[in-house]
């Protein structure tokens, strides 16, 4: 007799790309169930600490809370700085993720895509925190593999596929051939590095003080690695101007963003550089064929395909989903048995 879907033992599977900007949750059967920023607000009263508002609702606090009200973000470079509020957010996200799909307190599988450069100390922390929040098994998958799967790269066949994840907190490249990571690397350098640059640069040249959201939609909007024909798209920004201490907007241009995030552009050139320089030459030679593949959400900076084109000689392609791309190879990893021998418990 065929049982019904709620007794199915594997149902409530979940794959979990806790980022250091976004969450996203993969469940068996149901696709892509959660994307939100990966922010929790705390509020403390009277010494005792509670969980106000998680993802969305926390992000939209972000720069404007009360006083005993924090909005933090757990992870910074890729990595949990901090562990106990971490676990409230996996939490919170794995609930919401269930969404009354648990049914009857069935116990689910939980895998937890993680940075290559993390320590067996920030892996078991991970790891912890899944369990604590109600997985009875986790398992763990290295990134940029869960990132090839995601962009439909041949992971599992005897021919190298180069793909560079570029986060907020870390931009990982790797080399993948015959389910395993031929090569590795993990630099300190995302999407909050170009927040950071733009943030600073305004500061130092405008004397205008900008918050994070702010830096981060200049970046999404006039953000892109090559310089514009002329100046390019212009918007405008506010802030606090940092010599009369008041409120103030000012309106700037693309080709200035541009060079202000040429820096933390430059290190991402570097990075993938440096991994070819690396490569052994068999493989070499297959990413000349199949060239580059660019996920996560700082792969949507524009232009970005076309400068590390023209710094490597390769073909390089943002893969269809960046954003999601990890949390959805992650899941073809747990369910799929062509990918046996990716997933690990360290
Ligand atoms: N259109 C865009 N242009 C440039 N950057 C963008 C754009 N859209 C999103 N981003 C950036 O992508 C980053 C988030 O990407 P992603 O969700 O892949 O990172 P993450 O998984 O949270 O980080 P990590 O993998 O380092 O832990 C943010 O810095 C965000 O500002």
């Amino acid at each position: 007799m065929k049982l019904p879907r709620f007794f199915s033992s594997t149902a409530c599977d979940m794959a979990i790309d806790l980022g250091t900007v976004n969450t996203v949750i993969h469940v068996r059967d149901r696709g892509i169930v959660l994307n939100e920023p990966s922010v929790i607000a705390i509020e403390t009263r009277d010494g005792i600490r509670k969980v106000k508002v998680v993802g969305n609702e926390a992000k939209l606090m972000m720069g404007k809370t009360p006083s005993g009200i924090q909005a933090i973000r757990p992870l910074r470079d890729g990595v949990i700085a901090d562990i106990d509020v971490a676990e409230q957010m996996i939490k919170h996200f794995m609930d919401k993720a269930l969404d009354g799909h648990s049914r009857f307190g069935r116990r689910h599988e939980v895998v937890i895509c993680v940075p290559t450069g993390s320590t067996m100390v920030e892996r078991r922390a991970l790891r912890d925190a899944a369990s604590n929040a109600g997985a009875y098994k986790v398992q763990l998958i290295e990134e940029p593999m869960a990132a090839a799967i995601g962009a439909g790269l041949p992971v599992t066949e005897p021919r190298g596929a180069m793909v560079v994840d570029i986060g907020g907190g870390t931009t990982e490249v790797a080399v993948l051939s015959l389910r395993g990571i031929a090569y590795s690397s993990s630099a300190r350098v995302g999407g909050d590095r170009l927040d950071d640059a733009i943030a600073s640069h305004i500061r130092r040249t405008h004397n205008l003080m900008i918050g994070e959201a702010t830096s981060e939609r200049v970046k999404c909007e006039l953000g892109a690695a090559t310089p514009p024909d002329g100046e390019g798209r212009r918007m405008i920004v506010k802030g606090r101007d940092l010599v009369n201490g008041r409120p103030a907007e000012m309106t700037i241009s693309e080709a200035e963003i541009v060079d202000a995030l040429s820096e933390p552009v430059g290190q991402i050139k570097m990075a993938v550089m440096t991994a070819l320089e690396q490569t052994a030459p068999e493989l070499s030679a297959d990413i000349i064929e199949e060239g580059i593949t660019l996920t996560g959400g700082g792969a949507l900076l524009q232009r970005l395909d076309e400068a590390l084109s023209d710094t490597t000689g390769l073909p390089v392609t943002v893969a269809e989903k960046p954003l999601i791309c990890v949390a959805m190879g992650a899941g073809r990893a747990l369910e799929d048995r062509a990918y046996d021998g990716v997933l690990t418990v360290s």
